[in-house]
């Protein structure tokens, strides 16, 4: 069985027990209260700049705690809004709910959305390796975008949705050389909110520099279907076929405490 995982047993409330940096106060998510996000002077011309290939080869694999793809990053960037060096994309993964009225880890003045994508980045400038910069409190960049449900797919993530049914299990991973259009993965308004916090899932590192976006990407209740067929064990695990499925994989809200929420854009 997983050592952590979203079960009551091994849930988010548990998770101080085995990662004491889960208790500290910069973790992530947050609940987004809008009347508490400044709008500082200090990011005002600082917009935030991506650059991603278009064509790349990614290996996408079931972690036990979702789908996760590991993207090479050799020519990505990312860079400006509240970041003072380079970071490059090191992967990307999604939290969704068992039920379309939950899902997303960060909450708009306590309104939660269907899922969450997570763009993470390292500093690359600064440290050597992810590793290394997950161990640093400005080691690393994570884009955050809202998932709601809507009509129509989502052309982009359908690309790695049609790979799901081959990482089924946890453990397995799948190859694949498509060309994803990152920019469509990212809203069109570059309005965002950021905050320093922690990785969500253990061991819950205080290394991340938030940017959060406002306005949300659609996604159709069936490719959300897909997601929740993911399985959190193994092959092996002779289990009943509805047993073990990834429902959901969302930490709820952490106290902002006395952290700084900045807010960007139109
Ligand atoms: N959820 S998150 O984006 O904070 C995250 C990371 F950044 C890195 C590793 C795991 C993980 F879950
Ligand atoms: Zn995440």
């Amino acid at each position: 069985s997983l050592d952590w995982g979203y079960t009551d047993d091994n849930g988010p409330s548990t998770w101080a027990e085995k990662y004491p940096l889960a208790a500290g106060a910069r973790q992530s998510p947050v609940d987004i209260d809008t009347s508490k996000a400044t709008s500082d002077n200090s990011l005002v011309d600082r917009e935030i700049d991506w650059s991603y290939p278009s064509n790349c080869s990614y290996r996408i694999v079931n972690t036990g705690y979702g789908w996760r793809v590991d993207t090479y990053g050799d020519d990505t960037a990312l860079s400006g809004g509240p970041l003072s060096e380079v970071y490059k994309l090191e992967q990307f993964h999604c939290h969704w709910g068992a039920t379309n009225d939950e899902g997303s880890e960060h909450t708009v003045d306590g309104k939660s959305y269907a899922a969450e994508l997570h763009l993470v980045h390292w500093n690359s400038e600064k440290y050597s390796s992810f590793k290394e910069a997950a161990s640093q409190p400005d080691g690393l960049a994570v884009l955050g975008v809202f998932m709601e449900i809507g009509n129509a797919d989502n052309a982009e993530l359908e690309k790695i949705i049609s790979l799901i049914p081959k990482i089924i299990h946890k453990g397995q991973d799948s190859q694949a050389s498509f060309d994803l259009d990152f920019g469509s993965l990212l809203p069109e308004s570059k309005h965002y909110w950021t905050y320093l916090g922690s990785l969500t899932t253990p061991p819950c590192n205080e290394c991340v520099i938030w940017t959060v976006f406002k306005e949300p990407i659609t996604i159709s209740e069936r490719q959300l279907e897909v997601f929740r067929s993911l399985k959190s064990v193994g092959e092996e695990d002779a289990i009943e076929p509805e047993e073990g499925k990834l429902v959901k994989n969302y930490r709820p809200p952490l106290p902002l405490g006395n952290r700084v929420l900045r807010e960007c854009g139109p």
